[in-house]
């Protein structure tokens, strides 16, 4: 297992709070969901390695919200064959201790066997706006969380449901889904956290060196050129970023970006160049064996 970082959050210390009841299975989660008493209940979905990000989705669930269900679950559906699955960061009893410090009431655990008890059939699909950017680059990548939101929704059935602007073209496509298949949930999208430096807080954070770490800092700074360059319009944003890209591009170690972007904020469609109105410039980038995505909302 890959170990924390110092930028992690270390173990909270004990507030003297009861922790939250962990459910792994369907039954305990039914248990667990009914102490909750018919309170209006958010949940966060997360793939767990919890840190600052996972902390603002977790308060702005508390904003919206009576009770709180965190959702810890790794979903293999998502990641492609050569994708990090196995290696992911799975700091479980670190994630009990962040969510016993931020209130939590609930946290679900499921197993793959819980989740996936037989090959998966029926999927969600979320047509072409899952098939771009993030969707292109890793494919079955939006069909694999979309699948396996829904079936948090149904097992969990909050009221609401926080998702982190920071994988800003997930939230569009789970806002999508809620609408198209009529599903009772409220989404509620909560600001992108980012360590000092610039760079967003991201479990896969834990996998940069250092070196690695100074270079990833080339995409928040591409981001920020962009959205300096906001009065010049779509192809002056996108060519401010990308000097930055391409100088971070000779950098040691180096980054080799897989997309950037500036897209319209619901459908993810690459705005023109005498686009008016709210958009999104995203970027995906490697550095070493590690792959980082960011994005700024931009207004024209
Ligand atoms: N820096 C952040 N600010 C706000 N929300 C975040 C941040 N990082 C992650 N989230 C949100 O937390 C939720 C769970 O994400 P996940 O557990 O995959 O964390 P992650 O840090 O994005 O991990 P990864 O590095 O694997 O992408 C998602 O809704 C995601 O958008
Ligand atoms: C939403 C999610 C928990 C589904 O596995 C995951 O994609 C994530 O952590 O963003
Ligand atoms: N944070 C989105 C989940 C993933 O990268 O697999």
């Amino acid at each position: 297992m890959t170990e924390p970082t110092a930028s992690d959050p270390a173990p909270a210390p004990p507030t003297g709070r009861p922790g939250p009841v962990v459910a792994r299975t369907v039954e305990e989660l039914d248990r667990a969901r009914a102490a909750l008493g018919g309170r209006r209940t958010a949940l966060v979905p997360t793939m767990g390695a919890l840190h600052s990000g996972h902390r603002r989705l977790i308060a702005t669930a508390r904003e919206h919200a009576d009770a709180v269900v965190v959702s810890v679950f790794v979903n293999p559906l998502q990641f492609g064959p050569t994708e990090d699955f196995d290696r992911y960061p799975r700091p479980f009893e670190a994630d009990l201790a962040v969510c016993a410090d931020a209130g939590v009431d609930v946290v679900f655990a499921p197993g793959v066997d819980v989740m996936y008890p037989g090959p998966q059939i029926v999927t969600v699909h979320p047509g072409a706006m899952g098939q771009v950017l993030e969707g292109e680059f890793r494919p079955g990548f939006f069909e694999g969380v979309l699948t396996v939101v829904s079936k948090l929704f149904h097992l969990v059935r909050p009221d609401v449901a926080v998702f982190g602007q920071k994988d800003a073209q997930q939230l569009a496509v789970v806002r999508r889904m809620v609408r198209d298949l009529c599903l009772r949930v409220e989404i509620v999208g909560a600001a992108t956290v980012r360590d000092p430096d610039g760079l967003a807080t991201s479990s896969r954070n834990v996998y940069l060196s250092p070196a690695e770490r100074r270079s990833a800092l080339a995409l928040s700074r591409a981001l920020l050129a962009g959205a300096d360059a906001a009065v010049t319009g779509a192809i002056g944003i996108l060519s401010a970023a990308r000097e930055v890209l391409d100088e971070a591009a000779t950098a040691t170690p180096p980054v080799a970006v897989d997309y950037l972007s500036l897209v319209e904020p619901t459908t993810f469609t690459e705005v023109s160049g005498d686009y008016r109105g709210d958009a999104v410039l995203v970027v995906a980038a490697w550095v070493g064996e590690t792959r980082l995505i960011d994005n700024v909302p931009i207004s024209l």
